[in-house]
């Protein structure tokens, strides 16, 4: 089958061993919603289990770095002591607690992470610079921790840019499987 012009060779991989972690902004919520279902469907139909699917969230795309890195840190921890806390959506509530993040996330490391936000442009450039230092940081954060990453930041200059991409428009794709497959396979091809 030829695959689009656009995207990638799509490869199969067995995620039943995995442990994934969700960190998604809540700026832009209903372009966000979409894009984490599909992740997530994505993630069960490639065998990873309900148990082993983490998701916290943050107010906007500038916490994610910071999010994933503790949420990585806080799972490393738990899978080296006793126990573990039940995961939950704890920065739900109107602050952003990342140590309550860290107390939150139950035990065992993860395999691979997933950083979803939705930033789109508007009239200054606070999208060009909360774009950019996202992008860093959640590259750096990969690299400083040795730990898949998967980029899932749309970064769009339009509304009808942001549907499309969550899979809202007639025949559109929504990228969170493209996000969902790639966690399966680095979480899987670091652990070979
Ligand atoms: O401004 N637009 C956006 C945004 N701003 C908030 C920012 O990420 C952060 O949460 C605050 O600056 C507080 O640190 N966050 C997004 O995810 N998408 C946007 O489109």
């Amino acid at each position: 089958m030829a695959s689009s012009l656009k995207g990638p060779t799509p490869q199969q991989h067995d995620g039943s061993a995995l442990r994934i972690g969700i960190v998604h902004a809540r700026w832009n919520s209903t372009i966000i919603e979409p894009l984490l279902k599909g992740t997530k469907d994505k993630l069960l139909a490639c065998g990873v289990k309900e148990k082993n699917i983490v998701v916290e969230s943050v107010p906007g795309s500038w916490e994610l770095p910071i999010a994933v890195k503790s949420m990585y840190s806080a799972s490393q921890v738990q899978a080296s002591s006793a126990g573990g806390g039940s995961a939950g959506d704890l920065l739900a509530s109107s602050t952003t607690d990342l140590t309550a993040l860290s107390s939150s996330t139950a035990s065992a490391p993860f395999d691979a992470i997933i950083a979803i936000g939705v930033l789109i442009k508007g009239e200054t450039m606070h999208f060009e610079y909360i774009s950019d230092a996202v992008s860093h940081g959640l590259m750096r954060t990969q690299l400083d921790l040795g730990i898949p990453v998967i980029f899932g930041v749309l970064t769009v200059l339009s509304d009808e840019q942001a549907k499309a991409r969550a899979g809202l428009l007639s025949g559109s794709h929504n990228h969170g499987e493209d996000w969902g497959s790639a966690a399966v396979e680095l979480g899987v091809k670091r652990g070979a």
